[in-house]
């Protein structure tokens, strides 16, 4: 049987097909055989030829190399005229020309032949081998040998060396001589017979005995299940092993599952999945652990504001604003503009790296040489928690000016809703002007470390201990 047909179903009629006999039961000769009706042919030749069905090597050949049931008459002991250098009666039957396939044709081609097999009684098995046969009642019987050869699939798991892997490799001389066959005792007449079975996990003397009690005419559902090869094929309601309501493993059907390509995004679906009886597909379930996992440590909020204050403190991503560029994560402040900054372009960065934000005076004023002023910005910020706003003296301005601030570096508070406003020191000997929109000082964002008291009798020693206020070097 090519391999085309493997996963196809069978027709209606494969299993009474009379030219299948071949395919079934002949050996390599199944490899071209007529079609998929050539495993079932088979099974009903191999009823209605009873006993004399299923002999092999010694015994005179009772299936033609045309596959079409009848007897070719030879020998056993003799060489077959067909027969080639490899393993069986018809080894190298495909490569001659065959015999045309007799429509209709059935187990009972030559009578001479077929007298002959009934004078020789039931199979018997050959060289140890075990063969499953199946008797005129439809019922199949196994050899001790069999059973301890595992064709129970039960003691097979994984399927490999299935029967019907056998019946389907008969066209490979080199692989049915191989363990398919040989390791579980199968001749691929034998897997031709079982070939129709369903995938895996059911015993195959039940199936086998089901479709043979089935008639070979049968029912063309039970056909089509069985021809299948699919796991679903032995597990409806019609099966009755008991297994077959057991497997927790069984793989749904293709169809009955969610696949991905149902998914939206990456939503996971469990809840969807369970009342429409299907099963998620494999990407969803790994990605419901992966959601599952990360529900279950994602830290709480206090903490998770500690470790994105700390990250950002550290210069590692998590940050409260998320996305780092150049290296710097940004800290979103809300920003309020009052009437007389109207007009006025907000604090930027002057460069790509400049740490602070400059300043800029709302209002025209002039600093006393000597003097002070709060120059007022017009603007009240909202500082993200955990953070606080520094101003800072420009260097400029200290240097050419003498301008500094005395309370530098001045400290906005996170809770602080007022308006920002810059004290300037005129350290110089003139008076400063100031005209709107100058830069007068710059706003620093930083993180705030809060310190808890942890009071104690004695504080640790060091090498400096109470020295300070010029305590080291040059007096
Ligand atoms: O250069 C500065 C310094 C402070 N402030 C504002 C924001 C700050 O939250 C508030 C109070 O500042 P700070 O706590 O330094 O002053 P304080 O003398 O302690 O005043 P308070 O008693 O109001 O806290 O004044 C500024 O606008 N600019």
């Amino acid at each position: 049987m090519g391999r085309r047909g493997r996963d196809r179903p069978y027709p209606p009629g494969a299993l009474g097909g009379g030219g299948g006999g071949g395919a079934g039961l002949g050996e390599p000769a199944g490899a071209d055989g007529p079609g998929p009706g050539g495993g079932s042919g088979g099974l009903r030749a191999a009823r209605d030829a009873g006993p004399r069905a299923g002999r092999a090597g010694d015994e005179p050949c009772h299936v033609g190399p045309s596959g079409d049931g009848r007897e070719c008459g030879a020998a056993g002991g003799a060489r077959h005229p067909l027969r080639g250098a490899g393993r069986g009666a018809h080894g190298r039957a495909r490569e001659r020309p065959r015999p045309p396939v007799r429509a209709g044709g059935d187990a009972g081609g030559d009578p001479r032949a077929l007298r002959r097999g009934a004078a020789e009684g039931p199979p018997r098995p050959r060289h140890g081998r075990a063969d499953a046969g199946a008797d005129r009642s439809g019922s199949l019987h196994l050899q001790p040998q069999q059973r301890q050869a595992g064709l129970c699939h039960r003691r097979r798991p994984g399927g490999a060396g299935r029967p019907r892997d056998a019946g389907e490799r008969a066209d490979q001389p080199g692989r049915a001589s191989g363990r398919h066959l040989e390791a579980r005792r199968i001749r691929p007449r034998d897997a031709g017979r079982l070939r129709g079975r369903a995938a895996g996990r059911c015993c195959h003397l039940r199936r086998c005995r089901g479709r043979l009690a089935g008639g070979a005419g049968g029912e063309p559902e039970a056909q089509e299940g069985a021809g299948r090869g699919r796991a679903d094929a032995g597990h409806g309601p019609q099966s009755r092993h008991p297994g077959d309501h057991l497997d927790p493993y069984r793989a749904p059907e293709a169809g009955g599952r969610l696949r991905r390509g149902d998914r939206a995004g990456d939503r996971e679906r469990p809840e969807e999945a369970g009342p429409q009886g299907l099963r998620l597909d494999r990407g969803e379930r790994r990605l419901g652990r992966r959601l599952r996992r990360r529900r279950q440590h994602r830290p709480s909020g206090e903490r998770r504001r500690r470790r994105g204050l700390a990250q950002d403190a550290q210069g590692r991503s998590g940050g409260p604003t998320g996305r780092a560029r150049g290296g710097v994560f940004p800290v979103k402040v809300l920003v309020q503009r009052l009437p007389h900054a109207e007009g006025l372009p907000l604090p930027t960065y002057a460069t790509s790296g400049a740490a602070g934000m400059d300043l800029l005076a709302a209002k025209a004023m002039t600093v006393p040489a000597g003097g002070r002023a709060l120059v007022p910005t017009g603007l009240c910020i909202a500082l993200p928690e955990g953070y606080e706003m520094q101003v800072r003296p420009r260097s400029g301005l200290a240097l050419k000016h003498g301008i500094t601030l005395p309370n530098a570096p001045g400290t906005v508070d996170e809770d602080y809703r007022g308006e920002v406003g810059v004290i300037l020191l005129n350290t110089g000997s003139e008076p400063f002007e100031i005209a709107r929109g100058d830069r007068i000082a710059q706003a620093v964002f930083a993180p705030v470390t809060r310190a808890q008291w942890e009071e104690v009798v004695v504080l640790p020693e060091t090498q400096r201990g109470g020295g300070g206020f010029g305590s080291t070097g040059r007096q």
